[in-house]
């Protein structure tokens, strides 16, 4: 069995290529970074070590490289003969893959395929893989994109394991935190005989990545935005200043009311998955820098994202959302000079008026709303 997988970077070597491994299938990884690219084709393998006190090692083998910078050619090949497409790039870089996916497809069809198969995009985002597919599609013509309709499912996944960047001597070594969670769309599946053991398939995608993006990400940025403003430069040192973790349980308290209210989750293994997730950030044996958890804010004050969607969704409840405010105010305050969008935003706001740069950053027209924003970022300046 062939697997392409997009992005090589943490979780796609730390997660998605252990799994896929782990279930028998040769992995080819694609990605613009060359140094990977040319140590998967000439190790043909890689190790992981678990972040706890076992330090276990695993070695994932029977993979290589494609740049697809250099080789695109290579990559239209192998998605041609491909029984599983992943990717872990980042939901801004899907667009950017995307024509490749597409002629991989035309491929197939030219070469008579009957093999159905699933391209599952491995991404903190609501709807990844329906995503792709929007992309791939503008670059399909009608015909082929009739034959992708038969024989390409793009099912939603929500994927789930902290991993660090990563500075050690070899590139592909990668320390990952031993908890784990894929879960997988089974109804938008083409190829629903190709299920991998240790992932989960469920009927309907949306509360499950509802309960990790709001549960794990919204917590996660938390503790880097809270952290950030603080001082701290790391998760671990973070979260034990007690308002950061304070911050962080009234946010999960929100974002809890809110997901129980929708989902009818059971309180108490609500509580109890959160308490998990703290124990997760609390790990002694990652490290983790507050600049990868706080990446990318402008992507993460997004209409649909983390901090805005759950912010709506409460107060079209009733439900209280005073401390992801409160968290949104700092993420304004974010200032990482080697982040693009960080600096991006800090322009934005020395540029424009700041209610402007709310409106523009989180797509909200409701002017309550903003107004509540636009006082939560003055107050968090003000305090400062
Ligand atoms: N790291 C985690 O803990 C984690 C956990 C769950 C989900 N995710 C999600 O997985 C995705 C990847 O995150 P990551 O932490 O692995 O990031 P990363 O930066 O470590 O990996 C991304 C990889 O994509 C490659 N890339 C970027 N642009 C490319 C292009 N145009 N073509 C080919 N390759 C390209 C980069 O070189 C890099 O190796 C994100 O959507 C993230 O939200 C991450
Ligand atoms: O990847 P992002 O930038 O969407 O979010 C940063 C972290 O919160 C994230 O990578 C977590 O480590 C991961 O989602 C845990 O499953």
């Amino acid at each position: 069995m062939k697997a392409v997988h997009f992005g090589a970077g943490n979780i796609g070597r730390g997660f998605i290529g252990e799994t896929l491994a782990a279930n028998g299938f040769e992995i080819k990884f694609v990605d613009v970074n060359e140094k990977i690219i040319d140590a998967l084709n000439e190790k043909k393998s890689y190790t992981i070590q678990l972040a706890d006190e076992s330090q276990k090692e695993i070695t994932v083998t029977n993979v290589s490289g494609i740049n697809n910078a250099k080789n695109p050619e290579k990559v239209v090949q192998a998605i041609a003969d491909a029984d599983i497409v992943t990717t872990a790039i980042g939901p801004k870089i899907l667009k950017f893959i995307a024509p490749l996916i597409a002629d991989g497809i035309v491929a197939r069809k030219a070469a008579g395929s009957q093999n159905k198969v699933d391209v599952i995009a491995c991404e903190n985002m609501i709807g990844g893989s329906q995503n792709l597919k929007k992309e791939v599609y503008t670059h399909l013509a009608d015909e082929d994109q009739k034959y992708a309709d038969e024989m390409i499912g793009f099912p939603n996944a929500a994927v789930d394991r902290i991993v660090p960047l990563q500075k050690h001597e070899d590139p592909l070594f990668v320390s990952v935190e031993p908890f784990k969670e894929w879960v997988v769309d089974e109804h938008q599946m083409k190829a629903p005989e190709i299920k991998l053991e240790s992932v989960e398939y469920a009927p309907d995608l949306e509360p499950y990545i509802e309960r990790k993006l709001f549960s794990v990400n919204t917590g996660h940025a938390t503790v880097a935005y809270t952290g950030k403003y603080k001082g701290y430069t790391d998760i671990g040192s973070a979260i034990v200043d007690e308002q950061v973790l304070e911050q962080l349980k009234r946010v999960l308290k929100e974002t809890g009311d809110l997901l129980i209210a929708k989902w009818n989750f059971d309180r108490e293994s609500h509580e109890a998955y959160q308490r998990k997730i703290i124990g997760r950030f609390e790990n002694k044996y990652l490290s983790d820098d507050i600049a990868r958890v706080g990446r990318t804010p402008i992507r993460k004050l997004g209409y649909d994202e983390r901090f805005i969607r759950p912010i709506r969704e409460a107060k079209g409840r009733g439900l209280s959302y005073e401390a992801l405010l409160e968290t949104v105010g700092m993420i304004y305050t974010f200032d990482e000079p080697n982040d693009t969008e960080s600096q991006e935003l800090k322009k934005l706001i020395a540029d424009k008026p700041i209610e402007e740069v709310v409106k523009e950053t989180t797509g909200l027209d409701d002017h309550e709303l903003v107004t509540q924003i636009v006082s939560s970022y003055q107050k968090a300046l003000a305090n400062k």
